[in-house]
């Protein structure tokens, strides 16, 4: 199957999900060890949405990013550019609004929603500074970001052995299950060359967003960074 390169050509990123879509909910418990059930649930938290908040989740994928949202009373719109994706969460949950749409073009009016959150996702977007302007532009003034991604542990040799299990054993592991290497070996190299927790912070106050700041969580093998948009 097709790798996309970390040039991220959005044609190759979208073909690459479209050809990982089946297995990619099952291959992301197998492959965390779970975690990612908590990584998920500190998101739900971290944004905090009330019943009848609208909420874009975008680069949303097979949705499961979306649906605590909309099982707490908000109206979450998913947002992915995979059709193969789109359809393998429409198929899962045919109650949500799913939408097709480029993170760096939005199909949404400015000031449509109340709250943004994008999970795992903007690693993979082109340009991740047009993507931070877009969801900008999409929330309401005082509304709010929340940005879960993979990120940099901060404890040495912590780090070090992270970086071997990712380079190392998680592309064979999880190629072996989905038959699907490369994808994998995407996935390690773009968590490796993704900002640190301080530099995507600089990137959100570059695109316009205030109050920013992050926790990270599993010692950094992932991080929230949340923000405002301005009154
Ligand atoms: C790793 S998946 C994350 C899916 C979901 N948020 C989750 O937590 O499981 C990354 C998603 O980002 C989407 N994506 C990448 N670049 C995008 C872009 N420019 N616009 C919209 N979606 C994009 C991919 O299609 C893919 O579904």
């Amino acid at each position: 199957m097709s790798r996309a390169s970390l040039e991220k050509n959005p044609a190759e990123v979208a073909s690459m999900f479209d050809g990982i879509a089946r297995h990619y909910d099952l291959t992301n418990d197998l492959i965390s060890l779970g975690q990612d059930r908590r990584w998920r649930r500190l998101t739900v938290d971290a944004v905090a949405a009330m019943p009848g908040e609208r909420v874009l989740d975008l680069a949303a994928g097979t949705g499961t990013s979306s649906e605590p949202f909309a099982d707490g009373g908000a109206y979450v719109v998913p947002s992915d550019f995979s059709f193969g994706m789109l359809q393998v969460g429409k198929r899962r949950r045919p109650d949500l609004p799913f939408v097709a749409g480029d993170a760096t073009r939005l199909p949404f009016a400015d000031e449509s929603f109340d709250a943004v959150t994008i999970s795992f996702g903007l690693r993979n977007v082109v340009d991740t500074s047009a993507a931070l302007r877009e969801m900008l532009r999409v929330v309401r003034p005082g509304g709010r970001v929340v940005i879960c991604e993979f990120s940099t542990p901060t404890w040495g040799p912590f780090r070090t052995l992270y970086q071997e299990y990712l380079m190392r054993a998680l592309p064979p592991v999880a190629g072996a299950i989905t038959k699907d290497r490369g994808s994998y070996d995407y996935l390690a190299e773009s968590i490796r060359a993704w900002p640190t927790q301080v530099e995507l912070a600089r990137l959100m106050l570059g695109a316009g967003w205030s109050h920013v700041a992050y926790r990270n969580v599993t010692g950094g093998v992932v991080a929230l960074h949340r923000a405002v948009r301005p009154a």
